[in-house]
C-alpha cells in the first residue's frame, strides 16, 4: 500500500457514464408498483397487490434512485410493460447502527439493488451507487451498510464485512442446562398486538448494548409482525415470547423451532428465553440463523456440542463515508492515539485521521501528521465494528503499519503499533446486526 501525503476530502467524479438513453431519477410514490415488478424480476418472485400495499410504509421512494431506459427502441419495446421502463433500482432505509461502546450512529441501509438482466454490465449499478453515496455524504450520513446478495460485488464500492451471522442448530434433547444455572422466569406468550407494543422497546434497549445492531422503526416492526404467509417460508405463523427485558419469536417447521427474532437486553432475559425454547417438548431442533459468535448459550449447557454451527456468513457490510464521525463515535478497549491513512479511490473517506480514544470516548480529526497505519476503506468498515481483528487485515495486506514503531501509552512506555491498535479496536461483544434487510 503506497502512502498518499495529502488528504482528499471531496468525492471523486463518477467514473462510469450511463449507457446511451439511460437516465437516473428519484422515485416517487407512483413508481412503487413498477419498482416491485422490476425488483421481483431481479430476485425471482411476483409481488401481489397486497405485498406492495404492505411495503409502502417502510419504503420511502425519495430514498430510491431509478434507472430508466428512454431510448426510442426501448420505449417501443416497453409499451405495456408493468415495470414502466425501470431498468435499475437502488435505495436505502434510514437506520441507526450501534458501534462498539457507542450510541446509535445514522446509517443508510442500502437495499433493493438490482439492474434488469437486459441491461447488466453497462455501469448502471455503479452510477446508481455513486448517486446514492453522494447524496448520503452531502446529507452528512457517515456510513452506509447493506446485506450483499453476492460477495464479489460490493468491495469495489468501499464496503467491507462488518458482522458475521452464525447459523446454529440446537439438539434440544441433548441441550441440558448445567446444574446451578438459575431460572429467572418471567417469560409469557403474547398475541401479536402485545408483541407489537413490547418488542420495539426491548429491541431499542438491546441495540444499546449490542455492537452492530441495526435499528428498527415502528413501521418496520409493523411490517415484520404482519407475518403474511410469504414471510413464513412454509413454516407456521410467529409465536411471541415476552420477557420484561426480552423478546423472542419463533415459527414451527415440522418439528424444528425456527427462531426468527431474539433480543435480550439483560443476561436474565437471555437465560429465561432460552429456558423456554429448550423446554419445547415436541421439538427436536431449535434453529437460529444469527446467533452472535460469542453468545453464552453453549457455556450454559452440560454438553456444548448440543449447539452445532451449521453456517457462517457475512451479514452487515459497512461503507465508511466519514471516518472522523465513525471512529469518533465508537469507544476503544484501551486508550489509543494513532494516525490512520485511509485509502478510498472514490474519495469520500480518503485522507489522514488522528484518532484519540479510550473506554470513555473518542475524537477523530483530519491531520497532516505522519501515519501509523495505512488501510483501505473496506478494512475501515470492518474495524469500525470490531468483528475482524486488525492483525487479520494486516496479514491479508489490507492494512499496513508504518511510521512510528510504537504508540504512546498512558503509562508512559510505548506499545507496538499493531498490537496496541489491535487491542484498542476489540469490541466488548462480537458485533451482530439482528436484522437483515
Ligand atoms: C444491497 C442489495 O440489494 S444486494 C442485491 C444485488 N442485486 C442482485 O443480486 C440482483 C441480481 N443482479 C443484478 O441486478 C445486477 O447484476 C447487479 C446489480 C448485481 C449488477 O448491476 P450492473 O449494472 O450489471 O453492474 P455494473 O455494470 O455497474 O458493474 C459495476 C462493477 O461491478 C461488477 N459486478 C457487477 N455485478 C457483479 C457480480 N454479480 N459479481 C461480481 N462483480 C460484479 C462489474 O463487473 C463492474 O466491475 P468494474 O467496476 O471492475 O468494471
Amino acid at each position: 500500500m503506497t502512502p498518499t501525503p495529502t488528504p482528499t476530502p471531496t468525492p471523486a467524479p463518477a467514473r462510469t457514464a450511463l449507457p446511451p438513453g439511460v437516465t437516473l431519477s428519484r422515485a416517487t410514490a407512483e413508481d412503487v408498483p413498477a419498482m416491485a415488478v422490476a425488483d421481483g424480476r431481479a430476485f425471482g418472485f411476483h409481488y401481489e397487490d397486497q405485498d406492495v400495499a404492505d411495503l409502502r410504509p417502510v419504503v420511502d421512494p425519495e430514498r430510491f434512485v431509478l434507472a430508466r431506459d428512454g431510448s426510442a427502441q426501448e420505449v417501443a419495446a416497453q409499451a405495456g410493460d408493468p415495470a414502466a421502463g425501470i431498468v435499475g433500482i437502488a435505495g436505502s432505509f434510514d437506520f441507526a447502527v450501534t458501534l462498539p461502546g457507542g450510541g446509535p450512529l445514522p446509517a443508510a441501509g442500502v437495499t433493493w439493488v438490482s439492474v434488469a438482466v437486459t441491461h447488466r454490465r453497462r455501469g448502471i449499478l455503479r452510477a446508481m451507487l455513486d448517486d446514492l453515496h453522494r447524496g448520503y455524504a452531502a446529507a452528512g450520513t457517515p456510513l452506509a451498510v447493506l446485506n450483499a446478495s453476492e460477495g464479489g460485488i460490493y468491495g469495489r464500492f468501499g464496503y467491507g464485512v462488518a458482522t458475521t451471522d452464525r447459523a446454529v442448530e440446537v439438539d434440544r434433547r441433548r441441550a441440558v442446562l448445567r446444574p446451578g444455572v438459575p431460572d429467572p422466569g418471567g417469560v409469557r406468550y403474547a398475541g401479536v398486538e402485545e408483541a407489537g407494543r413490547h418488542a420495539p422497546e426491548v429491541h431499542r434497549r438491546w441495540c444499546a448494548v449490542q455492537p452492530g445492531a441495526v435499528s428498527r422503526s415502528d413501521d418496520w416492526w409493523s411490517y415484520a409482525l404482519l407475518d403474511r404467509p410469504h414471510q413464513r417460508r412454509g413454516a407456521s405463523a410467529r409465536f411471541h415470547l415476552l420477557h420484561d427485558d426480552g423478546y423472542a419469536a419463533y415459527r414451527m417447521d415440522q418439528g424444528t423451532c425456527r427462531v426468527v427474532d431474539f433480543f435480550a437486553a439483560t443476561e436474565q432475559a437471555h437465560l429465561a428465553l432460552w429456558r423456554v425454547l429448550l423446554a419445547l417438548d415436541l421439538v427436536t431442533t431449535v434453529a437460529v440463523d444469527a446467533l452472535p459468535a460469542d453468545d453464552p448459550l453453549p457455556w450454559l449447557l452440560t454438553d456444548p456440542r448440543a449447539v452445532s454451527t451449521t453456517g457462517l456468513s457475512d451479514a452487515l457490510w459497512a461503507r465508511v463515508l466519514d471516518p472522523a464521525a465513525v471512529l469518533g463515535a465508537r469507544r476503544y478497549a484501551v486508550d489509543v492515539d494513532a494516525v490512520l491513512q485511509v485509502h478510498d479511490p472514490d474519495g469520500y473517506a480518503d485522507g489522514r485521521f488522528r484518532l484519540r480514544g479510550g473506554p470513555d470516548g473518542a475524537e477523530c480529526t483530519r491531520t497532516d501528521d505522519t501515519p501509523d497505519l495505512h488501510l483501505d476503506v473496506p478494512a475501515l468498515g470492518a474495524l469500525a465494528f470490531g468483528g475482524t481483528r486488525l492483525r487479520t487485515l494486516v496479514r491479508a495486506g489490507r492494512a499496513e503499519v508504518a511510521g512510528r514503531a510504537e504508540l504512546p501509552t498512558p503509562a508512559g512506555a510505548g506499545a507496538p503499533v499493531e498490537g496496541a491498535l489491535d487491542v484498542a479496536l476489540r469490541p466488548e461483544r462480537e458485533p451482530c446486526a439482528g436484522t437483515r434487510f
